[in-house]
């Protein structure tokens, strides 16, 4: 479907650039801003104490980040029919009472990962790739995300994966991904502005790199990236951790099968580990593996939606096997 809309305004020039969804993806951002702010006015604070932090703490805050990066998840215009799905309250006082609902957690094989850096000499580096999914409220805390792991010396770039052109309503185009830097930038919040700065800056040093692939809109499942889009794979390969954002990831990264639930989430990848990845998602569609025994069905028995509703989450993780 969203090719054939993306057909349709190719076909209609002179309207062939335009993104059907700018306006809905504009105003959840809008929407969002409190919630933003809250995220901006956290990394800054954070920036100013981080220097006498213990490895412990780091791995507290990186660990906070990452959930926070989860949740933004939850904010897709896909979910909702192009509703409002904003984020209206700050996600980090939340994130105790969410911990629950956290399926999967493999925190510390990712700690594993950025810990290396922070304890290599100067001339290390760590390559941290994230594979966007939605713009707005979900883009913001992948920011701030990867700008933590910059500052705080877990990574040495970043590069971002987007869309080639509107897709799933609300997914990251580079358009989107300017967009949100400058107005970040331009907003007379403090904070926020400050991070636009730096978000800027980052772009233009070298730290962060964006990068856009036609496979990413493709209806391919990822095992067959490395026949498929090998340039793709091959770039993906100079990672040392790739982050997967969003279910739809999740998806063709499963295949989309009927696993069982205590697949290992190798298993279901098949061939594709092209990098260390983990998977940042909550479940909005009828695929997990991965579960220790017994825990699908437990939920299964309780909510009838629970693999659909947004209410749950996995942070998972899978080696190169
Ligand atoms: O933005 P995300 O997290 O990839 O979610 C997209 C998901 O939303 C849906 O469009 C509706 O739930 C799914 O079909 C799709 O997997």
């Amino acid at each position: 479907m969203y090719r054939r809309i993306q057909e349709g305004m190719c076909l209609s020039p002179p309207i062939s650039g335009f993104d059907v969804f700018e306006d809905v993806k504009k105003e959840s951002f809008f929407q969002s801003q409190p919630a933003m702010l809250s995220l901006c006015a956290h990394l800054q604070e954070l920036k100013g104490k981080m220097s006498g932090f213990s490895n412990t703490e780091v791995r507290e805050e990186i660990h906070k980040l990452l959930q926070v990066s989860l949740w933004g998840n939850k904010c897709d215009l896909s979910i909702s029919g192009g509703q409002d799905n904003s984020q209206k309250t700050s996600v980090l006082s939340s994130l105790e009472d969410f911990k629950a609902f956290i399926l999967v957690d493999d925190m510390d094989s990712l700690w594993n990962i950025l810990l290396r850096n922070r304890d290599g000499n100067n001339e290390s580096r760590t390559r941290v790739d994230i594979v966007l999914d939605n713009a707005g409220f979900e883009l913001v805390t992948d920011f701030i995300l990867a700008d933590a792991m910059l500052s705080l010396n877990l990574a040495t770039e970043v590069h971002f994966h987007g869309k080639v052109g509107p897709w799933y309503v609300s997914d990251t185009t580079k358009h989107d991904y300017d967009w949100t830097i400058q107005k970040c930038l331009a907003t007379n919040n403090k904070w926020m502005s400050k991070c636009g700065q730096t978000w800027k800056e980052n772009l233009k040093k070298g730290r962060w790199v964006y990068h856009q692939h036609l496979f990413w809109t493709l209806p391919h499942e990822y095992c067959t990236m490395a026949e498929v889009a090998p340039d793709l794979y091959t770039e993906l390969q100079k990672s040392d951790l790739v982050l997967f954002k969003g279910d739809l990831n999740y998806r063709k990264l499963t295949g989309d099968r009927k696993w069982d639930y205590t697949v290992p989430f190798s298993e279901a990848l098949r061939s594709f580990h092209p990098a260390p990845l983990c998977s940042i998602r909550t479940l909005k569609a009828d695929v997990q593996v991965g579960l220790q025994e017994g825990v699908g069905e437990r939920l299964s028995a309780a909510e009838t939606d629970w693999m659909i509703s947004g209410k749950y989450g996995v942070i998972q993780f899978s080696p190169v096997v």
